[in-house]
């Protein structure tokens, strides 16, 4: 088969669009992960589908798949190359405000450019049930053992799930080691984005994350989004809040438990090309 798409990414997280406005989707799970291969395919950290919505408030519905061709429930750096795909398409002005449907639900994105989102992520849900993660109740410190040592982390879902564990440094390497071992953690049963986070100040975070489905990534919105509100319960970061990855930084801002929260950041065009699998 062939198969068109656009290369994207939001600060280096990188996507495979797919237009399906007009054609169901057409791939199985192997074929996803054939396009993946960063040697024999195109290479992606996330496939996206564009499709139409499946409930009527919302303008396009767009599916979501990692590299290993598992489905993701959310994706906050991909979602704001699905607007700037959209108004590349014809479908959205810069200015306009639209739902856009994901696996997870609804969620609203404003065009404040051509290359520039503002995302209305929806409100963070806190309860272990919703993420989900084996816990007795609801808490801001978890603690979770994980290959002898004892973690405190924080957990919750952006309509996918995230731990979040924040460390001294970035660079110490045994991240490299609890990032996999605690994405497959037996406490998350559906798996988890593990988020490492060095606070810099209440209004500055570093962030690395170890995504369930495909493996560390330059950037992760989903990922900053939870770093960022895990810090918030926890009162240790503002409302309004810069969140660096390796691949760039975003802006999260969030009041706090109920409210919505907000995310904002770039979304670039890298090529457009056709697959032969
Ligand atoms: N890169 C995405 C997150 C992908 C989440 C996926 N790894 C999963 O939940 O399985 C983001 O920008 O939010």
């Amino acid at each position: 088969m062939t198969l068109a798409f656009s290369k994207m990414h939001g600060i280096g997280n990188d996507f495979v669009m797919v237009d399906c406005r007009q054609r169901a989707f057409p791939l199985e799970q192997a074929q996803i992960r054939a396009i993946a291969d960063r040697r024999t395919g195109v290479g992606f950290d996330q496939l996206i589908s564009i499709e139409p919505p499946r409930d009527a408030s919302c303008a396009f519905y767009y599916g979501l798949w990692n590299a290993d061709g598992s489905p993701a429930g959310q994706c906050g750096n991909g979602v704001r190359c699905v607007a700037a795909w959209l108004h590349r398409a014809g479908e959205l002005a810069i200015g306009d405000t639209v739902r856009l449907e994901s696996p997870s639900g609804p969620v609203t994105v404003r065009l404040t450019g051509p290359n520039e989102v503002t995302v209305d992520m929806g409100v963070p849900k806190l309860e272990p049930a919703s993420i989900p993660f084996r816990a007795d109740a609801t808490a801001t410190q978890y603690a979770i053992e994980v290959d002898g040592d004892v973690l405190q982390i924080g957990s919750l879902s952006m309509g996918n799930p995230h731990a979040v564990v924040v460390v001294p440094d970035l660079q110490a390497p045994s991240l490299d080691r609890l990032g996999p071992l605690l994405t497959a953690h037996e406490r998350f049963p559906d798996g988890v984005n593990a988020g490492f986070v060095q606070q810099i100040d209440r209004g500055q975070l570093h962030l690395r994350v170890h995504e369930r489905g495909s493996g560390w990534t330059l950037a992760c919105g989903t990922g900053a989004c939870a770093a960022m509100a895990v810090l918030r319960l926890r009162g240790e970061v503002d409302a309004q809040v810069k969140v660096t990855l390796p691949g760039g930084t975003l802006s999260i801002e969030w009041a706090g438990p109920g409210a919505t929260l907000w995310m904002t950041g770039p979304a670039a065009f890298v090529f457009e090309g056709e697959w032969w699998g």
